[in-house]
């Protein structure tokens, strides 16, 4: 079952109206966030991993809270412990063509909604992100880790025998710098909490990353007038967006090309299968 949470305290209507137009939808319950404040909470178990319907529904969910005008901070979150999310869902790289082509049409669309997201975001991440865990993550202006050193952080693609897209290889550059980036995705490292703050991966590490987040939202960040984020916030991402519609056309190309080859087939599998086997021996 997967459910993508939508609730904060006004426009219940918009927030009604979205719930039956998404029938997977099955929570709003949780109404206790500050005024001006989203809580946007991913809840797929087992991991949270993207797939194409859970792309879709994030995505609708961001579309929302953007034409609410009530809202000014959307804190992105996940209620399954130790996981922020497990990124891409790999299962949907053995798709046919077609459906490889709308599954990535929803992730370019979900970076669109999260990268290009008018309001502050905050990242909440109580447990691991890698990969497309770590995008959803670099996608927000502000990423608090839980210190528990378990979770883990990084873009891990090429021990999957893959690579991450060029935008998201930039995401990571434009955060940690050049070097720092490129050592980690040829490596493919996954960090822990203390080196993702170390290399700036992650601004902060808290025990509670959901009250550190609301605490930031609320004394910090809604102190600063909100016309003024929204400003600082297009000067700096305007244009790599503009650059990524461009390129949207080809990235889907690329993808679709490279991920049918039987070689990088074998691989995923050959990983599906390492999952599994870890999976048995705990
Ligand atoms: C041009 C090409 C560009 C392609 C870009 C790709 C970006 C991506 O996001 S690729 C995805 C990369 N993600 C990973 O490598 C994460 C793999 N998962 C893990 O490392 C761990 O599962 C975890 C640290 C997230 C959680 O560990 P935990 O011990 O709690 O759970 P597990 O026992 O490992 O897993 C439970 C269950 O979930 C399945 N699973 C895990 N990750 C994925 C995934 N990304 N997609 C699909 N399924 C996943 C795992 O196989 C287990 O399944 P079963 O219960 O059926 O055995």
């Amino acid at each position: 079952m997967i459910r993508s949470a939508l609730s904060y305290p006004s426009k219940k209507n918009l927030v009604l109206q979205c719930l039956r137009r998404m029938s997977s939808l099955v929570s709003t319950s949780v109404s206790e966030v500050h005024p001006g404040v989203a809580h946007v909470t991913m809840h797929s178990p087992p991991v949270n991993s993207l797939s194409l319907s859970f792309c879709q529904e994030l995505s609708q969910n961001l579309q929302v809270i953007h034409k609410d005008k009530s809202i000014d901070i959307i804190l992105l979150q996940s209620d399954i412990p130790g996981i922020f999310s497990a990124g891409l869902d790999i299962k949907e790289f053995t798709q046919p063509k077609e459906r490889l082509m709308e599954f990535w049409t929803a992730f370019q669309q979900l970076y669109i909604d999260l990268y290009g997201a008018s309001q502050t975001t905050i990242a909440c991440m109580e447990g691991s992100a890698p990969a497309a865990g770590c995008m959803l993550a670099l996608s927000c202006d502000y990423r608090v880790m839980t210190s528990n050193t378990k979770a883990k952080i990084g873009l891990n693609e090429s021990l999957l025998g893959i690579a991450a897209p060029p935008w998201l290889a930039q995401q990571m550059m434009d955060t940690v710098g050049s070097r720092v980036a490129e050592l980690s995705l040829w490596r493919g490292t996954l960090y822990a909490p203390e080196q993702a703050l170390a290399i700036g991966l992650v601004d902060e590490l808290h025990e509670n990353p959901r009250e550190r987040a609301l605490e930031l939202a609320v004394a910090e960040f809604q102190k600063i007038p909100r016309q003024a984020r929204a400003a600082s916030k297009t000067l700096t991402r305007q244009k790599r967006l503009k650059h990524f519609h461009q390129e949207r056309q080809a990235d889907l190309e690329h993808f679709v090309n490279f991920i049918t080859q039987d070689a990088v087939q074998t691989q995923l599998r050959g990983y599906l299968q390492q999952l599994a086997a870890k999976k048995n021996k705990k």
